[in-house]
């Protein structure tokens, strides 16, 4: 292997490689520009880090997918992951014990089994979520966010956050918030030169580690506090079920360890299923404004479903129109364009290439989403291409890439695929949305470090019916 070359990528300079090149926001359009020239697998390089990008839907299941042994690990990143301390959750993990252990933990809390239990927080809130519109339709994003974290909360702690100024919602907010700043790319320089951490927080210029450790302890004392919410509802006989209540109830004797690491396995509720759901949840009021002939076809269809009553995660099966447009409201504009970094545990090769143990790789998923001879006219929204298809060997379904990939695939893909559904649902039914214009700039655009959503736009919400 040794022999072999590294794949091709565009020249960098010396020291700093091709950190220069690669913009902090929409890096996936970037990347797939470049992949024209050098090819699905890319070679880059930020300040000595090797970086694999692949950009084509086989080298993806060729490596993450059927490799997903040596490509499961994740990459340190030190701002967040080290100085912060969020090296410890599941979605940061490395490959080991821990991180399946909580994988298990989050499949078996959103298993089939529990899904009349799931589908009756997530009917009861897209009940109150519609009524919230009906009210301020102008203050649609706020009921989004509301909708994602309070479901959520439920989930994870048995916390019913009605309030929209609940602190636990605000608490959830403000974490949500410190953890984007600490990921997002090029905004603190110890990520591409890892042996800054080392300088002590009084150094001038040392700032960002105490940043750090703020950020960190702020994440941390909410996820003490939820966890504790729910562990004091269990002791007084009061939980209602949640994920924690039922571990609790479950395992009376847990270690002091098992129970910390179901507190952190309880944070990647909030901490990977909000700003994701909450971001196509966005796309799809925005495809619904955008494309009025598609919200008729779906809203016929939710109609002949329903009738009068409200929409229920049973009827997902009896729309197939509904579940068409959801699968374009994925590939449109994917919620992680590049996924999350995995990290290659040993040398590889692959096309005659070089992969260096330690690359960190990225999937380009929305390369592949946009791929004209995976998804013919990949710029519009046809949610027909997956029902007409005769060509079997086009328009996969765009879910088994924007959730991820191998032994990294996203583990809340069923619950996130259902509050999309219910809401979806719900929203057709009960209005009509147009005229989507955008709060700055002509056009909406998406933008983003690692979850892309759309900027802010304004959109008429009206009732389909007298209230
Ligand atoms: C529309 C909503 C969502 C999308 C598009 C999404 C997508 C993704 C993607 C692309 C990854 C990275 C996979 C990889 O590294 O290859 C991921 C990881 C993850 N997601 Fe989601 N996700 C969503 C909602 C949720 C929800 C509701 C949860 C709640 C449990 C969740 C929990 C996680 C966790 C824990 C990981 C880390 C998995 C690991 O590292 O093994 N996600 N998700």
């Amino acid at each position: 292997a040794r022999q072999l070359p590294l794949p091709p990528g565009p020249r960098g300079l010396p020291l700093l490689g091709n950190a220069w090149q690669i913009p902090n926001e929409c890096s996936w359009l970037t990347f797939a520009r470049w992949a024209k020239t050098y090819g699905p697998v890319m070679y880059i390089s930020v300040v000595g880090s090797p970086i694999i990008v692949l950009s084509s839907r086989e080298a993806i299941t060729d490596l993450l997918e059927k490799k997903n042994l040596i490509y499961s690990d994740r990459p340190v990143i030190p701002m967040a992951g080290e100085l912060a301390g969020c090296k410890k959750y599941t979605a940061m993990l490395p490959y080991c014990p821990r991180h399946r252990e909580g994988r298990k933990m989050i499949l078996g809390a959103l298993s089939a089994r529990k899904a009349p239990e799931l589908h009756a927080i997530q009917e009861a809130k897209a009940v109150e979520f519609v009524s919230r519109l009906l009210r301020t339709p102008i203050e649609y994003r706020a009921h989004i966010r509301w909708l994602v974290a309070a479901s959520v909360l439920q989930i994870g702690y048995g916390i019913k956050a009605d309030a929209p100024d609940d602190p636990y919602l605000l608490a959830v907010a403000k974490s949500l918030k410190g953890f984007s700043e600490m990921v997002a790319p090029g905004v603190y320089l110890v990520d591409g030169f890892p042996s800054l951490k080392y300088i002590p927080e009084w150094f001038p210029g040392a700032h960002f580690k105490r940043r750090a450790r703020e950020v960190g302890e702020t994440i941390s004392e909410i996820e003490k506090s939820l966890y504790q919410v729910a562990q004091e509802a269990v002791e007084r006989g009061e939980a209602t079920p949640s994920f924690v209540a039922d571990f609790l109830t479950q395992h009376p004797g847990a270690t002091p360890e098992e129970r910390e690491l179901c507190r952190e396995v309880a944070a990647q509720f909030y901490g990977a299923g909000s700003d994701t759901t909450v971001s196509a949840l966005l796309s799809f009021f925005l495809i619904m404004a955008q494309c009025p002939h598609v919200q008729q076809k779906a809203q016929a269809e939710v109609d002949a479903v329903v009738g009068d009553r409200s929409p229920k995660c049973s009827d997902r099966d009896s729309m197939p129109y509904l579940e068409a447009v959801l699968k374009e409201v994925h590939r449109w504009n994917p919620v992680l364009p590049i996924a999350l970094p995995h990290q290659v545990r040993h040398e590889d090769t692959y096309a005659s290439y070089r992969i260096p143990t330690g690359s960190t790789v990225f999937a380009n998923t929305w390369a592949v989403l946009h791929d004209p001879t995976l998804y013919p006219d990949p710029e519009q929204v046809i949610p027909e291409r997956y029902i007409d298809g005769s060509d079997p060997s086009l328009n996969p379904d765009p879910r088994d890439f924007s959730f991820g990939y191998g032994r990294r695939v996203c583990p809340g893909r069923s619950l996130a695929e259902d509050t999309l559904f219910i809401v979806a649902a719900s929203v057709l039914a009960a209005f009509n949305l147009s005229s989507a214009v955008p709060l700055k700039g002509e056009k909406i655009k998406y933008h983003g470090g690692i979850i892309n959503h759309p900027d802010e736009f304004r959109c008429t919400i009206s009732p389909r019916r007298p209230t």
